[in-house]
């Protein structure tokens, strides 16, 4: 496709979004995945508790037996966690109990050990048990269902896979559930220049430092990274790398889209991924659209090559189109900060600064600001300050936006 479309970048990330549709639902065992959310509801087989139990070590009584404690009491049996007395509490009688242990029929409460004659702890069961606290009919019990009951929707359509939701969906007797998966994600470094991390570089070459920046952000964006691959300028090296990548639902490349003589991406891909210019600085030139991988259309997001960049474009664009795939709303957490030094900044496009953020503002993290190359000074940065494209100039005060890049 021909250049060269300028564009907003709310303008190009509903054009990324519009690339795909979520992915379908799959049954899964429930396990908990933030990154995940689930799509269907889910309807409690259980109540919660499942029984009448005790709340605390001691000895389940009738209330009315107690009513003028101290006295004493029987004591005829004893339910230990993972049993169910077969009993039935007759008047002047008590069955130890343990914190969860069904509370025997015929009882109504529970009289706590320390309100006993009795050692708290491993002991032998006593034949008798002195109650020196009176308890109303209900204390220290905790009653079937009165969390959830049977048939009550506890999960919805929507909701994320966090650790308390596996745990409500467990207790409410679920094994498996609905969910969208992790969206799969091929990731390609592309550039001749490129040797991998440690290797001796020769003239022109460079550490490939692309690969471990966008595979760590796939999975920090809540993506499964299929595979990290880095490939040179040769435009059958990068048609063979993505034809052997196997079944993935996003493929992102870096490098090779400007308007160099050997952008590879820009060469293979130009039938079927439009390239464009947002105005952002850095993360200006930008490629998307889709490609056929094994057997299907993948959307596919041509990232520039300056790392910087591809840490900025990361955010504004893979993010979303992950948060998308895996069901999930797509909006950026924002904060209003002051900033705490003053900078210039190119007029006409959108500025996104790393920034530290300090409690009382934020200041770029390096001298060099923006910089699309400054890879080796991004990790001291917790957001991205953002600057209108028609401001040339930020002043100490000045309140922007910052998008918080350690959430
Ligand atoms: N004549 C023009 N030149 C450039 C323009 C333009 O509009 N006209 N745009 C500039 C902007 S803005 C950007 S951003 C870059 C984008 O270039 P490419 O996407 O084609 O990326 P490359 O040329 O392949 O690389 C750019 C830069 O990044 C380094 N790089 C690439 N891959 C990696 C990697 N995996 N790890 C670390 N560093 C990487 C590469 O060595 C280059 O220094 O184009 C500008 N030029
Ligand atoms: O826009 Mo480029 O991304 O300046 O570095």
């Amino acid at each position: 496709m021909e250049e060269e479309t300028v564009r907003t970048v709310e303008e190009h990330l509903s054009a990324v979004l519009a690339l795909a549709d979520p992915l379908p639902p799959v049954t899964a065992t429930v396990h908990p995945d933030p990154a995940t959310v689930l799509a269907a509801d889910v309807v409690a087989r259980y109540p919660v508790p499942p029984f009448d139990n005790s709340a605390m070590d001691g000895f389940a009584v009738r209330s009315d037996d107690v009513g003028s404690a101290p006295c004493v009491l029987a004591v005829v049996g004893d339910v230990p966690a993972g049993t169910a007395s077969t009993q039935t509490l007759q008047p002047g009688q008590a069955i130890r109990i343990m914190t969860g242990s069904p509370l025997p029929a015929g009882a109504d409460a529970v009289v706590p050990v320390e309100h006993t004659d009795q050692l708290p702890g491993d002991q032998p069961l006593p034949a008798q048990v002195e109650v020196r606290a009176a308890v109303p009919a209900g204390r220290h019990v905790r009653r079937r269902g009165e969390d959830i009951e049977v048939g009550a929707k506890v999960l919805a359509a929507g909701d994320p896979a966090t650790p308390a939701a596996a745990a409500a969906a467990a207790s409410i007797g679920h094994a498996q559930w609905q969910v969208r998966p992790r969206p799969r994600v091929l990731v390609v470094a592309t550039g001749a220049e490129l040797v991998a991390p440690g290797d001796p570089i020769g003239p022109g070459q460079i550490p490939d430092s692309n690969g471990l920046l966008l595979s760590g952000l796939v999975t920090q964006f809540g993506g499964e990274v299929a595979a990290v691959l880095r490939v040179g300028d040769e435009p059958q090296e990068f048609i063979e790398a993505l034809a052997t990548a196997g079944s993935v639902d996003l493929a992102l490349t870096t490098g090779g889209v400007s308007a160099g003589a050997f952008e590879v991406v820009r060469q293979v891909t130009s039938g079927s991924v439009e390239f464009v210019k947002v105005a952002m600085q850095p993360g200006k030139p930008q490629g998307l659209g889709h490609w056929g991988m094994a057997g299907r259309r993948v959307p596919l997001l041509a990232l520039p090559g300056n790392p910087v960049s591809v840490f900025v474009s990361a955010w504004l664009f893979a993010r979303p189109l992950i948060a998308h795939l895996a069901g999930r709303p797509a909006q950026l957490a924002t904060r209003q900060l002051p900033a705490l030094d003053g900078w210039r900044t190119p007029p006409g496009r959108r500025q996104y600064v790393p920034v530290a953020i300090t409690p009382d503002g934020v200041r770029p993290a390096h001298a060099l600001g923006s910089g699309s190359h400054a890879i080796a000074s991004l990790h001291l940065a917790d957001g991205l300050a953002v600057v209108p494209a028609d401001v040339d100039e930020v002043h100490a005060g000045d309140v922007l936006e910052v998008i918080d890049t350690n959430a």
